[in-house]
């Protein structure tokens, strides 16, 4: 680090240096940090607008708390930058996100001042209030609890689920809303515009203000001044606003919109607030991408840039390609929507807060009456694609593998057991590299191999992908799940014209002798390419695209199992309750049991972050481990005939 370029930032080591600046320095360090921001994220891509936003309320919180032994709580994690520069990854955040690097979001392993590790939304207050319980039962009353939520997550059930029994329980727990007005997309639904209007709400707070310069100049004072304060102020904005304040209406209290870009204000504010006991809300007002200017008036596309710019201008650096690109396995789902769409009018897209992401922004815009972001908030996405589906609607209901973990209940109770033709497009099945443990969408194949009804399909190219899509909405079909992962696929030519696919019908890529693969999804490319190796090299291995996990096809696995001595299955998911399980049990049942077996896949244990290669290389699911593991088989079956 250059100490000349950051004088305050190169002498904070931790919260302790922090908190010893004066008044007037923190100003300075709040420009240092920012800077030092942007210095890092331009040449190491990563998330980057959420952070700028809160870099003075992240010097507030940590100069005004006792930070480790308070607690704070960074809601998702991909604010939390400044917080971990100044909580002593200053020097190692060029490794952010890299492997072995130190992860890019809140990680209670990685430091004592990560107080809860995070990646998915929403999940704050409930573990804020935890701890706010647990502080009292071992009598910590002393130490405070703080979340800090951001307006996109605060429309999740769990938030709400959060408040309400925060509020049920009185206790010490401040809750911060850092209020954009931005999710990664524009921020939907009613408590966006019902914060809009607060925050906007200028002939309130004008009155206010006025009114409580006037009870100063009163000088009521005593136990019973704060709460007149708080009751005089509910009156206003009942009066004002002509609606009671959510918050204040769950008996939390509420304090202001307050300027998040004003340290100075912050820090005194939030030490009053550390005083006051229960639960109370301050409601933040901040821009996201504050002093970048191009980060804030693109705030989508800078919430995570995906490359590297240069620093001054916001120019990206871009790799030229030499040859044509394959499509992202997301833009091929994002324009076949559009395509059915047109052929079938009951299709309707659907997605939890990530129309960028999925691309369900392209028929977002070119069909804005038949595709909805519905918040963060997959258990609702899926249940309201249920009543879709119900009253005959075609919904495709996208959602990152990852964050459909919250949602499994309602894909059994609200889909599958009423047998509804929803459509799930899962889009970062896999391993999706940087975002590391809490984004991998590994679990996938193996919750939802168990659901009765379910079809669940991966498609090994972006081809496949389409036809998938075409089968999945002709009539009568229950539910359907394709997962496909983060990333390109392998066909540059993909639209091609559709073709239904045979539910639960796999294909034979290459008939070999003695070994065969087993493959499930874009990981067959792969294994395609080693069988073309290994063959070079005098082994054929024969290669079968297991499309359909469920149902598997117990035809061709049959006339595989009659055909082989050993088999290898592989899976860019869960080595628990996936492929290889779903072919083991089929030849346990089937009665295959002289046939040598060996699977690949995720092993049974978080993966941490790095880019893709890294990360499959660590876990053998690289093109070198499936060769060797093929001439191992291959050896293991050899010897095997050779004793019998
Ligand atoms: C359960 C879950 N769903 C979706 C996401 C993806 N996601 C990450 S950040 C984000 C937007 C969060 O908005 P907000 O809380 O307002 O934070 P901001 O980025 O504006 O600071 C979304 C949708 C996630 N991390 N977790
Ligand atoms: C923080 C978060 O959950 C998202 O920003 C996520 O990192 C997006 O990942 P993709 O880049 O794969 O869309
Ligand atoms: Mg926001």
């Amino acid at each position: 680090m250059e100490e000349a370029a950051y004088p305050l930032l190169s002498k904070i080591n931790s919260p302790h240096d922090l908190r010893r600046l004066s008044e007037s320095e923190l100003t300075q360090i709040c420009q240092e940090l920012r800077d030092f921001i942007i210095d890092a994220v331009s040449c190491n891509p990563a998330h980057f607008g959420a952070s700028l936003g809160v870099v003075e309320l992240t010097v507030a919180l940590h100069y005004i708390f006792s930070t480790p032994d308070d607690k704070l709580v960074w809601d998702v994690g991909h604010q939390a930058y400044g917080h971990k520069i100044l909580t002593g990854r200053r020097d190692n955040f060029h490794t952010n996100r890299k492997y072995k690097g130190i992860s890019g979001f809140p990680n209670i392993f990685e430091s004592e001042y990560d107080a809860f590790t995070v990646g998915h939304s929403s999940t704050s207050i409930s573990a804020a209030l935890g701890m706010a319980i647990a502080f009292k039962k071992q009598r910590l009353q002393h130490r405070h609890a703080v979340a800090i939520i951001g307006d996109g997550a605060m429309t999740a059930g769990l938030a709400f689920e959060g408040l309400n029994n925060l509020a049920a329980s009185q206790a010490n727990v401040l809750v911060i809303l850092n209020d954009n007005n931005m999710a990664i997309d524009p921020n939907v639904g009613g408590l966006s515009e019902y914060l809009v209007d607060i925050a906007t709400s200028k002939t309130y707070n004008k009155v206010r203000r006025e009114l409580l310069k006037g009870l100063g100049k009163l000088k009521i004072t005593g136990p019973r001044s704060r709460e007149m304060i708080v009751k005089i102020n509910n009156s206003i904005k009942a009066l004002l606003t002509r609606q009671t304040n959510i918050f204040e209406g769950l008996n939390v209290r509420y304090f202001g919109p307050v300027d998040g870009h004003d340290v100075m204000h912050l820090t005194s504010i939030l030490s009053d607030l550390k005083e006051l006991p229960g639960p109370k809300v301050l409601h933040v007002i901040t821009k996201k991408g504050k002093g970048f200017k191009l980060a804030e008036e693109n705030q989508t596309a800078w919430h995570a840039p995906g490359g590297k710019f240069d620093k001054t201008t916001g120019q990206m650096i871009d790799i030229p390609s030499l040859h044509p690109k394959p499509p992202r396995f997301q833009d091929v789902f994002g324009h076949t929507i559009v395509e059915l769409a047109r052929l079938n009018e009951k299709i309707v897209g659907i997605t939890p807060a990530m129309p960028t992401g999925c691309s369900l922004n392209i028929m977002m815009e070119q069909m804005p009456d038949r595709a909805f972001d519905v918040g963060i908030a997959e258990q609702h996405a899926v249940t309201f694609s249920a009543g879709l589906a119900i009253s005959g609607m075609v919904p495709f209901c996208n959602i990152y593998s990852s964050f459909m973990q919250r949602a499994f209940d309602q894909v059994i109770h609200d889909v599958a057991l009423q047998n509804l033709n929803v459509v799930f497009c899962l889009d970062r099945g896999g391993l999706v590299g940087a975002d590391g443990a809490t984004h991998h969408g590994v679990y996938d194949l193996s919750f939802l191999r168990s659901v009765p009804n379910l079809i669940l399909a991966s498609p090994m190219d972006e081809v496949e992908l389409r036809n998938l899509m075409y089968t999945a909405q002709l009539p009568n079909q229950g539910p359907f799940a394709i997962r496909y992962p983060r990333g390109i696929g392998s066909i540059v030519e993909w639209q091609k014209p559709f073709e239904e696919i045979k539910i639960g019908s796999g294909r034979m890529l290459k008939e070999g002798d003695q070994i065969a693969f087993i493959s499930t999804g874009p990981i067959g490319a792969k294994v395609a390419r080693v069988c073309n190796q290994l063959e070079k090299e005098g082994l054929l291995v024969g290669h079968y695209d297991m499309r359909f996990i469920k149902p598997l096809d117990e035809e061709l696995l049959k006339s595989i199992c009659q055909r082989y001595k050993g088999l290898i299955t592989i899976e860019d998911g869960a080595i628990i309750g996936g492929l290889g399980s779903a072919v083991l049990e089929f030849m346990a049942e089937e009665g295959y049991n002289n046939i040598l077996v060996k699977r690949l896949g995720v092993p049974d244990r978080f993966v941490e972050h790095g880019s893709q290669i890294e990360l499959y290389r660590e876990i053998g699911l690289d093109m070198e481990n499936m060769r060797r593991q093929a001439n191992l088989l291959n050896e293991q079956c050899v010897l095997r005939c050779i004793r019998e």
